[in-house]
């Protein structure tokens, strides 16, 4: 791990957060949160990094865990983390997805080991063996699992069907950029039989969305009221293209009659207005809704982060 690692994230974490502590500074994401500046506080230096080994040592286990995980991508469904059985792994595996809510701002992990083996999600973790230091590290994770959405296309066609959706993906900062992500992901769909735009990112940051479309060419986005995000080549592959028709994912198929959803505003006026929030829930740009700041409302502060990420990176000059 090499210090210029740190620069190349723009966020920046203290030893008290990386304990899961009362850390004053958070790491933010690019233009998640916004610098002091934007926000009207006062610059402060920037708080000391956190040294090497302390940073590693919170996705590292002290033990070659070749024989319990085996390569260095490994599928964990909920049985095979059930059957880990090992408490050095689990917190690692904590850790590093603390670190990914952290990231994202969010006061909970979206990702436990207690709670994917009560789940049906399946995590993907990259991990490797370093001979020298006989140390066993984490380098990052991807979290996905099959839900029923109801989605619109950009045209205002409903579809439903059970999609694949990446419900948190993860690299160590001091791995990020050397393609490990890529790695994966890729990993991910051929374990999945998916392709890349069959897949549904939930709530996705600006890191990914560029990622996935310089990655994969994914970079018509269509969002959705619900924060998911699907690629437009997810509908187009219900329509023959050029006379070769991609297969849609399992399960997924379109209603005969457009579904109503809510109190049925379904017109072309309602796209224009899902840009920021559905009117009808009071959540449009006009009218924001505050954060629940207790920590019973973390998961509202979600849609509320959501809400404000989805309007900055629509009202943005595309990164990619
Ligand atoms: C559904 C959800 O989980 S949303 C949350 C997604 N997670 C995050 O945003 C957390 C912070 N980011 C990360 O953990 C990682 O950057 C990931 C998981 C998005 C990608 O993992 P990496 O190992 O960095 O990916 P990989 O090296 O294969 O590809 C790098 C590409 O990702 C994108 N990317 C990664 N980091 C950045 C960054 N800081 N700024 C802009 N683009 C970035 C770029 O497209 C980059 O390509 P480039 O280096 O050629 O410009």
């Amino acid at each position: 791990m090499n210090r210029r690692c740190y620069k190349i994230h723009r966020g920046r974490v203290t030893v008290e957060e990386f304990l899961g502590g009362e850390g004053s500074a958070k790491m933010h994401e690019n233009g998640v949160g916004g610098d002091k500046k934007d926000r009207g506080e006062e610059e402060e230096e920037d708080p000391p990094l956190p040294s090497v080994a302390l940073a590693d040592s919170i996705m590292q286990v002290n033990a070659d865990l070749r024989p319990i995980l085996g390569p260095q991508l490994v599928r964990l469904d909920p049985m095979r983390i059930k059957q880990l059985q090992d408490p050095q792994v689990y917190d690692a595996i904590d850790s590093l997805a603390k670190l990914s809510a952290h990231c994202l701002q969010l006061r909970t992990p979206l990702t436990t080991c207690e709670k994917l083996i009560n789940s049906d999600s399946t995590l993907y973790l990259s991990w490797k063996y370093d001979e020298e230091e006989k140390v066993s590290r984490l380098l990052g994770f991807a979290k996905v699992g099959r839900k029923k959405l109801f989605l619109y296309d950009a045209q205002m066609q409903t579809y439903e069907g059970e999609v694949l959706c990446l419900l948190d993906f993860y690299v160590h900062f001091s791995t990020q950029r050397q393609g490990v992500g890529k790695q994966i992901l890729d990993y991910m769909f051929s374990q999945e039989h998916a392709e890349p735009y069959q897949l549904a990112l939930d709530n996705p940051s600006v890191t990914l969305l560029g990622f996935m479309s310089q990655k994969y060419g994914m970079n018509r986005p269509v969002w959705q009221n619900t924060n998911f995000v699907v690629f437009d080549e997810l509908f187009q592959s219900l329509s023959a293209e050029n006379g070769v028709e991609k297969s849609p994912p399992d399960g997924w198929r379109r209603p005969m009659t457009p579904r109503r959803l809510g109190t049925g505003m379904t017109d072309t006026r309602w796209l224009q207005h899902a840009v920021s929030g559905h009117q009808s829930k009071g959540n449009a740009m006009a009218a924001p809704v505050d954060a629940d700041m207790t920590p019973q409302g973390a998961l509202s502060n979600r849609a509320h982060q959501a809400k404000a990420r989805k309007a900055h990176i629509l009202s943005s000059k595309p990164l990619w």
